[in-house]
């Protein structure tokens, strides 16, 4: 039974969802790091929010944790660069609390217009201070959008509804969308010279941090009102209260901080400042949300293979997963091959070509480039798998191409791997026949039908007659029984190909011996 720890506040849905899917599941929240090391090697999956730290010291005694999911949008408390590299798949759930998010940023709008936090503590005490807060309207007024994706999108939408204008900057912010969004494209300096609202909808990246630096502030229109419920890191706090104490700033509410908790900050002294911890999330709607998805998704990860929303390997939806099962283990049993048959001699691996053929071309293909990477890698890295194979393959300098057609030739369906090195290139095809078994078709351009077998001898040779003879005495003679025996040619004379399954692993001795007969060209033993 696969077995999940929840260690952050996750709605009691999580854990429903869990159990009903036979996942057993442990809720450990408020652990010390050095706690949550102590324990998480037990667990193949792990569910947060933002408390927990799931670092490289985690990571590393996390020895069968598959899968981190985040129930939430920011993974900034993730090391995903090193659970990538290690196999472990991250998730977040984009969608879960966009809305709710969105609506903070406008409430934190509204409370900043109307300086409601001050309004409300003023009135409690007494003091019926009317002519004290004097506003401002937001309609017809200009709201900067930085950072225009899922939530940013829905602030604009609600804006545009406010009969505010909305201006965005986001690089990645196409014409035809803004056009949908009814927003207004426009560069950072425009959208800080213009505003009289700047809204922040970003992910903290090297490229955003300090998006509102002191530079950016004085670019900004006096009296501009700032929001940021995306990630502390994002405004530089030192300088924005700077400009809130000289009055350029007319209010900054903020969500989120440069080092949080937030206990303690000097922009807590300001008046014109509206704070909440963290709290861009928190409805009961949007926790539902996460943890409903996030243990879904966690749990269909483990029991089915389908993965949905994953930061670092591709989505498999889990009506895709059953059909793209069998392909994926062809995919990494060819990869596996290819890559037993480049020897060290033939150099670095410079490109590999992945080539779908027939029915499959028909079918997701990312997975499956992944897993044809993951077997090629395998036998020459450790830790591979179809998460961190084709961020090696790139970090190695691996070309990665595929090409595909519908059209068949001797097989239904086909997938054709093509390694090419220093030395040259070297390809193998394979199929599935019956309920979906891997079945190995083409050597070289060779034909030759044969299954994939956990152990393997592979031999090139002159097609000569008295090789075959020769070759099955030497096992033989050695004791190493042979299971299956398949042969293919290029021609009459010309190279031939011998796969052999065998029961058990052949000896370096043997296999030396096996070199070493006439006609042979190369020999080679295959695990699989
Ligand atoms: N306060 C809270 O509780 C919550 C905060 N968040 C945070 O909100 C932020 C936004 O989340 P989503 O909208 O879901 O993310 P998203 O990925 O959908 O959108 C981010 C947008 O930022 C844009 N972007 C990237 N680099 C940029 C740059 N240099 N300048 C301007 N724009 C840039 C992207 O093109 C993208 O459109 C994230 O940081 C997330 O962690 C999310 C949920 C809750
Ligand atoms: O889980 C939370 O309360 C924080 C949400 C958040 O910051 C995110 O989803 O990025």
């Amino acid at each position: 039974m696969v077995k999940v720890l929840i260690s952050d506040k996750l709605s009691p849905a999580a854990i429903e969802i869990f159990k009903e899917r036979g996942v057993e599941v442990d809720v450990k929240t408020g652990l010390t790091p050095a706690e949550l090391r102590e324990i998480i090697g037990q667990y193949d999956g792990l569910a947060i929010r933002s408390a927990t730290k799931v670092t490289k010291e985690v990571l590393d005694v996390a020895t069968n944790l598959k899968v981190v999911g985040r129930a939430g949008i920011g993974v900034d408390n993730v090391d995903v660069k090193n659970a990538t590299s290690r196999g472990v798949v991250v998730m977040n759930t984009p969608n879960g609390n966009a809305i709710t998010t969105a609506e903070h940023a406008i409430a934190m709008m509204f409370a900043l217009a109307r300086q409601l936090p001050e309004a409300t503590a003023s009135t409690k005490a007494g003091k019926w201070e009317k002519n004290r807060f004097m506003g401002v309207e937001v309609t017809g007024k200009i709201l900067g959008l930085i950072g225009c994706g899922n939530i940013g999108s829905i602030v604009a939408d609600r804006a545009v509804g406010l009969k505010m204008k909305v201006l965005a900057y986001d690089p990645y912010l196409t014409e035809a969308r803004a056009v949908e969004l009814g927003v207004e494209k426009a560069d950072l300096d425009t959208v800080l010279a213009k505003a009289d609202f700047i809204t922040l909808h970003t992910p903290l990246i090297e490229a955003t941090r300090n998006i509102i630096s002191r530079e950016a502030l004085a670019k900004t229109k006096k009296g501009v009102r700032i929001i940021n419920c995306a990630r502390g890191g994002l405004v530089d706090e030192a300088a924005l209260y700077d400009a809130l104490k000289s009055g350029h700033v007319a209010g900054a509410a903020l969500d989120v901080f440069e080092v949080e908790p937030a206990k303690e900050s000097p922009l807590f002294e300001l008046e014109n400042v509206v704070c909440t911890p963290h709290l861009g999330a928190s409805t009961n709607e949007a926790q539902e949300n996460v943890a409903l998805q996030v243990a879904e998704q966690i749990s269909d990860f483990l029991l089915t293979g389908s993965v949905t929303n994953a930061l670092n390997m591709p989505s498999v939806t889990a009506e895709e997963a059953p059909r793209l099962r069998p392909y994926m283990d062809l995919c990494r049993l060819l990869g596996a091959f290819a890559g037993q048959m480049t020897r060290a001699q033939d150099g670095e691996i410079k490109k590999v070509l992945v080539e779908y053929e027939g029915a499959v071309a028909k079918l997701n293909h990312r997975p499956l480039n992944a897993a044809a990477l993951a077997g090629l890698l395998g036998p020459v890295m450790e830790g591979v798998n179809m998460v961190n194979a084709p961020v090696l393959a790139r970090d190695h300098g691996i070309e990665v191409a595929e090409a595909s057609t519908d059209r068949t030739g001797d097989y239904q369906t086909l997938v054709r791997i093509s390694v090419t090195t220093e030395k040259g290139t070297r390809a193998v095809a394979g199929t599935l026949i019956g309920n979906g078994r891997p079945r190995l078709v083409e050597i070289k351009g060779i034909k030759v039908e044969a299954d994939f077998a956990p152990h393997m001898l592979y031999v090139t040779n002159k097609d000569k007659p008295g090789f075959i003879g020769r070759f099955g005495t030497l096992l033989a003679e050695a004791g190493v029984n042979i299971a299956t025996f398949h042969l293919g040619r290029a021609a009459e004379g010309e190279d031939a190909i011998c796969l052999v399954s065998t029961d058990g692993e052949t000896p370096d001795a043997v296999l030396a011996q096996v070199r070493a007969l006439p006609l042979v060209m190369q020999a080679t033993t295959l695990a699989f």
